[in-house]
């Protein structure tokens, strides 16, 4: 276990029906080419949504479909004609599966952004910092004081010193200073929704937790619907309301963080829940569980693959 971020208490009703839909992805199917004449179908029948301010996890390992969900939400897919999409992908209400380019880059422009684990990967490298978090910025935001906002975004994603940070090039910040500049280029384009895809997994535990509890508080300040991609059950858990569980390119279970966590009903879910952990006292304050269900997963062991899962 390595996040001590507090649990979340779900909100509304549970399921999100409560909240007005800002993201409704239906049947969701993926197909991407693997090679000359081969192809993936790398998610199938998937179907989501997200309500306005709600917090929703994907979890499952790797290869799951995790990430090509979460790119095809915002629109970053790789561009070959290979690449098949079908179903529905609608925010707002509007269709975007076959949506031109121009359309997605005006809902990433404006209603959704993505963190993603690699920083290094996305930041130009020959760039300043302060520059990358400016050209996030709307046009009209910019003309009203770009330096402020700069350096406010930089220090609402958690840095310091944000002055001296703005001058300073990626690779002369740590890995959690990186992701942090990654969170403040995402929410200096103020979207209604964030993708975060594994955005803390290639940090260690301590930066990690300062991350989460930094994005924890951003979303949460800014009112910014959330979904919060990763292999790690316990990182979703104390981050949503609500949780899918992908395995093989499926959604198998979904419901409220709580229910998924404490009546786990599909067998991988069952397999991932012990999987992740052999439970302490933390964890069972952390996430709410039932003694009964803390016992029977200690009698089960912990080992999922001697199950042939
Ligand atoms: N660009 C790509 N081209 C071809 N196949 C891909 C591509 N990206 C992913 N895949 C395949 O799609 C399937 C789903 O991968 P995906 O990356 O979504 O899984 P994941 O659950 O996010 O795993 P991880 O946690 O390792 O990132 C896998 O079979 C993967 O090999």
């Amino acid at each position: 276990m390595s996040t001590t971020v507090k649990a979340r208490t779900p909100v509304g009703g549970g399921d999100g029906g409560d909240k007005p839909t800002l993201l409704r992805v239906t049947d969701l199917g993926v197909h991407l080419p693997t090679g000359a004449r081969s192809e993936v179908e790398a998610v199938t029948s998937v179907s989501l949504h997200v309500g306005r301010g709600e917090r929703v996890g994907i979890v499952g390992e790797s290869g799951s479909g995790k990430t090509v969900t979460g790119r095809a939400i915002a629109g970053l897919l790789p561009t070959s004609p290979r690449v098949r999409v079908r179903g529905s992908i609608a925010v707002l209400g509007r269709e975007m599966v076959g949506a031109p380019p121009a359309a997605w880059d005006e809902v990433r422009a404006h209603t959704v952004g993505m963190i993603f684990q690699d920083p290094l990967t996305y930041l130009n490298p020959v760039m300043k910092i302060g520059r990358q978090v400016a050209e996030s910025i709307s046009p009209g935001r910019k003309r009203a004081g770009a330096d402020d906002a700069v350096l406010r975004f930089l220090s609402l994603a958690g840095l310091e010193n944000v002055a001296e940070v703005a001058r300073r090039f990626p690779h002369e910040l740590s890995g959690g200073m990186r992701q942090r500049v990654l969170i403040a280029i995402a929410i200096a384009k103020e979207p209604d929704l964030l993708v975060a895809d594994e955005p803390t997994t290639a940090l260690d535990a301590t930066v990690q937790q300062r991350v989460l509890a930094t994005l924890d508080e951003t979303v949460a300040g800014l009112g910014t619907s959330l979904i919060l991609i990763s292999h790690d059950i316990a990182v979703v858990a104390s981050m949503t309301d609500r949780i899918y569980v992908m395995y093989a390119g499926r959604v198998v279970e979904s419901g409220t963080t709580r229910a998924v966590l404490t009546t786990p009903k599909h067998a991988y879910t069952q397999a991932l829940l012990r999987s992740v952990r052999s439970l302490t006292d933390e964890d069972v304050e952390l996430y709410s569980i039932p003694d009964s269900l803390r016992t029977e997963w200690a009698k089960e062991g912990t080992d999922h693959a001697s199950r042939g899962l």
